[in-house]
């Protein structure tokens, strides 16, 4: 049987029990096996149609049976702020994070590391960094506050979720809708990445524009799982992050206990390594929008919310050109990772599983030795290989948590790498 059914944002039907998915309407008066039909709704129900995400969901009993949340305090370090105040301005980058003496699966072991917007206001973003090392046994997790982009960089992970199961390994991604409940297993024993959490539009294709009907991310290379449940009656504790901050529950059985859905809001997969670059083939290094994978547009357009872009393998062959990312300032602050290789701005120091922040109007660009060697390079075409790198890019100032700022990895020598550069000579 197919475990995906390939396709962004379409519109699947799926039962994991032959006669469980209702034909022909939603909610009919009685469910097949007596099964409970639910609407998960990813936008508002008039949203227009060609934004308006939903879907319908059949399962053992009702999500709605659970006693009331209590706070959770087990995770100090996952929420949506407070920030660093004043926020600074500085560059800043990190090494990989050590992982917590101890074990801590999934849920336990994210930290938030930055964040702007507005959680109850649908704006902005949460950005956090896991480093798991168990299984998320009798426990799920889901987040209101805005669907969860997950970019693993070590470790593969096995991601069950309320309508099915995804498997993911570093270069490839994936995104559970908001609300939606799920549990990560660790196959290797241990996972790290990263997570942005998107409380903005959901994500989506971006436009392609003169590029034409192909190319970038290809519809056809997401995958959506098909319905997958369990039928078990044990307790399952429920952790739900809402308006910021962590909350638990208890059920007496599986959340995962959906036998069919349909609709068009559900997990998504992605492996990077299908990206169809597009660059150029003659002159200058185009601005990094030609790498989106998928955008959160906001209220302005071309000014997204959070762009997710990757930097992949790819051939250089522009002429008479400074080939790696130029010096720059950007109203659109950067979040970097790392998740294979090296990256071409970068000659030391940007590890994969560390990460970078160049907030609004903050000059960066390729680090003295990136510079020398490109400056001096014979201009040949060349493959850039062994590489994944990734930017979250918004609108809005990314402010790095006081904890993320007084951790260990974050590297207070950070602006050296733009140290030494020597003064132009000018005609005399
Ligand atoms: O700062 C960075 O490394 C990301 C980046 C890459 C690039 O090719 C052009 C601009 C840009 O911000
Ligand atoms: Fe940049």
């Amino acid at each position: 049987m197919r475990a995906y059914n390939p396709g962004f944002g379409n519109h699947v039907s799926t039962e994991a029990i032959a006669g469980a998915l209702p034909l022909g309407r939603n909610s009919p008066q009685k469910v097949p096996f007596g099964l409970y039909a639910e609407q998960l709704s990813g936008t508002a129900f008039t949203a227009p149609r060609s934004e308006n995400r939903r879907s319908w969901l059949y399962r053992i009993r009702p999500a709605a049976s659970h006693r009331p949340f209590s706070v959770y305090d087990r995770n100090a370090h996952f929420n949506a702020g407070p920030f660093a105040n004043p926020t600074p301005p500085n560059r800043l980058r990190w090494d990989p994070l050590k992982p917590a003496d101890g074990s801590s699966d999934f849920l336990d072991s994210l930290v938030t590391i930055a964040g702007n917007g507005d959680v109850q206001a649908g704006t902005g973003i949460g950005i956090h960094l896991f480093s798991a090392n168990r299984d998320m046994e009798h426990r799920a997790f889901s987040s209101s506050d805005g669907e969860m982009l997950i970019v693993p960089a070590f470790g593969r992970m096995v991601i069950r979720t309320e309508l099915g199961v995804i498997e993911i390994e570093p270069q490839q991604i994936a995104v559970i809708p908001r609300g939606v409940r799920f549990s990560v297993f660790l196959p290797d024993g241990l996972a790290s990445g990263y997570v942005c959490e998107n409380h903005g539009a959901l994500l989506r294709l971006p436009d392609l524009g003169p590029i034409g009907s192909n190319g970038l991310a290809n519809p056809r290379d997401f995958e959506t799982p098909v319905a997958a449940f369990e039928d078990i009656d044990a307790p399952f504790e429920i952790v739900q992050k809402f308006s910021g901050r962590l909350w638990t529950t208890t059920l007496d059985h599986s959340p995962f206990d959906v036998l069919a859905w349909h609709g068009n809001l559900a997990p998504y997969r992605y492996d990077l390594r299908r990206y169809n670059s597009i660059n150029t083939v003659s002159y200058d290094h185009p601005d990094p929008s030609i790498f989106t994978v998928l955008t959160s547009p906001s209220d302005t357009p071309g000014t997204a919310n959070i762009d997710f872009v990757i930097f992949p393998p790819r051939w250089m062959v522009a002429d008479d050109t400074f080939r790696p990312p130029w010096f720059h300032r950007n109203i659109m602050s950067e979040f970097m990772g790392l998740i294979h290789g090296a990256y071409d701005a970068k000659e030391g120091g940007f590890l994969p599983g560390g990460a970078s922040l160049h907030n609004c109007m903050n000059g960066h660009g390729p680090d003295k030795a990136s510079y020398e060697k490109a400056i001096a390079a014979d201009l040949k075409p060349l493959k850039i290989e062994e590489t994944m790198a990734f930017m979250f890019e918004s609108r809005f100032v990314i402010c790095p948590t006081a904890y993320a700022l007084g951790l260990p990895e974050c590297k207070s020598d950070y602006d050296e790498v733009w140290s030494g550069f020597t003064k132009a000579e000018l005609p005399r």
